[in-house]
């Protein structure tokens, strides 16, 4: 799997140095391209920077067409390099882009987000929104290399750095109780290098195991099946949510599942449920949207076979995978977080 490095970032010259190739380019957004480029800039050689529009509703088919095109119009061949400097939209989609170009370039990432550093510029998962489905196209496809450093976050409004957080409590939450204690000690404000290191490590560990998501990977998805369909029902609405904001609350309504199905204790489910209210708001969703929240539910990539799959809490630390959810489950949970 990809190396992360957590070094400055004229590291970058030394991992240019050591891929072969033919043309550079750069993958950002707006924002990426305002506050993160020009620290890497100086340290790039001849290269051609590609922007998309910032935010998830850019995260389709048109942005992933402005890239290949971009790299069409520069005659880019299979030797290109792109450089992915941006959030998780940046990494998932450059990624994206990068593997089914020509049948795939090689790509670095550097992460720009919190939420990218700790979890999406890692474990090769990359891919696009595809109509009204999260994540619903996409490629596992590793970076090169990965070049994390916290520099970017002088710059990154503060709901960012909640939004991030959220990855950093489930990964404590389903493999290292320490993490998540650790997590809640620091708060959400400022993130040494060494937590975000801790935090990838997490991640690292459980991708090493199962790259494909033919098990155990399943466990980061803890949150997900019902973070992902709120995140998408408030898409393009006045109400939108962060990705982060979204799982925060996937991981109340999920960690209700799991004590419901009696896998979570009562006590721990109040633990994590009062910690994770300190910091997640409860979203505004009408009770009339329940029918279409678990239509998209549906659609989660964890399911086989008709049946509604999720992962799920044993305790603090340890998380299990293929738990069969019931509607009315569903149903349930969404009266906990609204
Ligand atoms: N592939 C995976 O394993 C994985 C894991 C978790 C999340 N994701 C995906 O990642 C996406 C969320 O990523 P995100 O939270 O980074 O969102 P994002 O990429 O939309 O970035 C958040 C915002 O911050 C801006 N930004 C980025 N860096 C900045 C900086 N240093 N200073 C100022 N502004 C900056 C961006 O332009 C954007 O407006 C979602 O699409 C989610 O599905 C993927
Ligand atoms: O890396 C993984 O595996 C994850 O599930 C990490 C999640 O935080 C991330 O949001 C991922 O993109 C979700 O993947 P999906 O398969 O549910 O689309
Ligand atoms: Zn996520």
């Amino acid at each position: 799997m990809s190396k992360v490095y957590f070094e400055e970032l004229s590291y970058i010259e030394e991992l240019l140095a050591s891929i072969e190739h033919s043309q550079l380019f750069v993958l950002a957004d707006e924002n990426s391209k305002e506050h993160c480029y020009p620290l890497l800039k100086n340290h790039l050689e001849h290269h051609q920077v590609i922007e998309i529009a910032s935010g998830e509703k850019h995260k389709t088919l048109d942005s992933c067409n402005l890239i290949w095109n971009a790299l069409t119009n520069a005659t880019a061949d299979r030797k290109a390099l792109l450089v992915n400097l941006g959030g998780g939209v940046i990494t998932d989609i450059g990624g994206f882009c990068a593997g089914t170009y020509k049948r795939g370039i090689r790509f670095i990432n550097i992460p720009t987000t919190l939420l990218s550093q700790v979890d999406a510029s890692v474990g090769a998962k990359t891919g696009i929104d595809y109509n009204e489905y999260k994540n619903h196209i996409g490629l596992f496809c590793e970076a090169e290399a990965v070049l994390v450093n916290p520099i970017f976050h002088k710059t990154l409004p503060k709901e960012q750095l909640v939004s991030g957080y959220a990855e950093m409590l489930k990964h404590g939450l389903i493999a290292d109780e320490k993490h998540w204690q650790d997590c809640l000690e620091n708060g959400s404000e400022k993130f040494s290098n060494e937590l975000i290191q801790q935090s990838v490590k997490i991640k690292e560990d459980v991708v090493k195991s199962d790259p494909t998501e033919k098990g155990l990977r399943k466990i980061l998805n803890f949150g997900h099946t019902i973070g992902h369909a709120i995140e998408t029902h408030l898409l393009n609405t006045e109400n939108e949510l962060l990705h982060g904001e979204a799982i925060g609350l996937g991981m109340i309504a999920e960690a209700y599942i799991s004590k419901s199905k009696g896998l979570l204790s009562e006590q721990e489910y109040k633990l994590i449920v009062e910690e994770l209210w300190k910091i997640y708001k409860s979203p505004k969703i009408e009770k009339a949207s329940y029918a279409e929240i678990k239509r998209l539910c549906k659609q989660d990539k964890k399911n086989q076979n008709g049946e509604l799959n999720m992962s799920l809490l044993k305790n603090i630390g340890q998380a299990i995978y293929d738990i069969p959810v019931e509607e009315e489950l569903i149903d349930q949970a969404l009266n906990e977080i609204l």
